[in-house]
């Protein structure tokens, strides 16, 4: 294994740098005054499940404090039940179930008061059966995928109206196959990756055309071998995931070229300092680290984890969920 951490063999593009990422996501975590961290500073709740399931899927989550992170994650809970970007904030649907998945990670979700979790989504349905993200009233396909998967992973889906959450998904369903954040809006990769999320998390994938819809997506491969997000976008590594993950949940990731984008996302990778960039020779950030890292273990990429392409955890975490004790 040629990783920079053993210091004598070169690294070239064409391998991941393990070594190299997993000191890049700690570093992170320890900076607290960098302008990552600042400009992330209310989305720090993202940024802990980012960085977290990157170091899982690269087998060193056990390089944390574990107990640091679970007193911190806690300290988020809003009386609401909901937990907000960093200590302080307001309750927001995202920063709950980056949240939830963490526990998962750590294998924590006991010390959760599930009950008050999962109210604190049910109350965020609304009567046509969309999500809105907090009090403010947002609706976004992004935030029905949420309510299912957190409350999956809590295994209490049927706190909510499944049905009417399903229907509702289904009428953002566009003429081209995919799907917007509201009914009517344009398809775009990542809000594709919520309603199939979603609806494969429910049993629902039937209602997907499901030709169609790996036909726009296919089409997201640009000659450079990465995936955009929209027709005639420039392509981006956290792409690999949205469009990817939505592609083997439809059972059409053969209609891509896996190794020319696997080769995309080495090309994005810092070898010098470590971390992923959207595209090859931008800054790098821990958001595109995550996405590329889980790109790579959606296309089997040797010495990773395997992902779950729903839920976006471990396989492993994801079978402990549903199968462990
Ligand atoms: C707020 N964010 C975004 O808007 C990014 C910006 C971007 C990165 N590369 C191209 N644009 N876009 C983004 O997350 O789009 C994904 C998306 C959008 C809408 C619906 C679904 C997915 C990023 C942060 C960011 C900002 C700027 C640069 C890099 C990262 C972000 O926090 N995205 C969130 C969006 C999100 C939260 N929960 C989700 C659940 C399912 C899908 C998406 C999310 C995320 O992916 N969390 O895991
Ligand atoms: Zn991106």
């Amino acid at each position: 294994m040629a990783d920079a951490s053993f210091g004598f063999s070169t690294l070239q593009m064409g391998e991941l740098a393990i070594g190299k990422h997993v000191h890049y996501i700690l570093s992170v975590e320890k900076k607290k005054d960098s302008f990552e961290s600042v400009v992330m500073d209310h989305l720090r709740m993202n940024g802990a499940y980012w960085g977290l399931t990157t170091l899982d899927l690269l087998g060193k989550l056990d390089s944390v404090n574990a107990d640091e992170v679970l007193s911190w994650i806690m300290a988020c809970q809003h009386e609401s039940g909901g937990f907000s970007g960093n200590i302080g904030h307001d309750p927001h649907i995202l920063y709950t179930l980056s949240a939830v998945q963490v526990l998962a990670l750590f294998n924590k979700l006991d010390v959760l008061d599930i009950d008050k979790v999962a109210t604190y989504i049910t109350g965020l349905q609304n009567e046509d059966g969309s999500f809105s993200g907090d009090m403010w009233g947002e609706v976004d396909t992004r935030f029905s995928y949420i309510a299912i998967c957190c409350l999956s992973i809590l295994r209490c889906l049927d706190k909510i109206n499944v049905e009417k959450a399903v229907s509702y998904i289904l009428s953002c369903k566009n003429l081209d196959g995919g799907f917007g954040c509201t009914p009517g809006g344009e398809s775009h990769a990542g809000q594709i990756f919520c309603c199939v999320g979603a609806l494969a998390i429910t049993g629902s994938l039937h209602h997907v055309d499901k030709d169609l819809l790996g036909w726009w997506l296919c089409e997201r491969q640009v000659k450079s071998g990465g995936l955009n997000g929209r027709p005639e976008k420039l392509p981006d590594v956290c792409y690999s995931w949205w469009v990817l993950s939505s592609l083997i949940m439809i059972d059409r990731v053969h209609w891509i070229d896996k190794e020319k984008l696997v080769k995309f996302i080495l090309d994005c990778q810092d070898l010098e300092n470590g971390g992923i960039s959207d595209r090859p020779d931008d800054a790098v950030d821990v958001f595109h680290t995550y996405f590329g890292v889980a790109g790579l273990s959606l296309l089997e990429y040797p010495g990773l984890k395997a992902v779950d392409p729903a839920y976006a955890l471990p396989v492993d975490v994801v079978n402990r969920i549903f199968f462990g004790r």
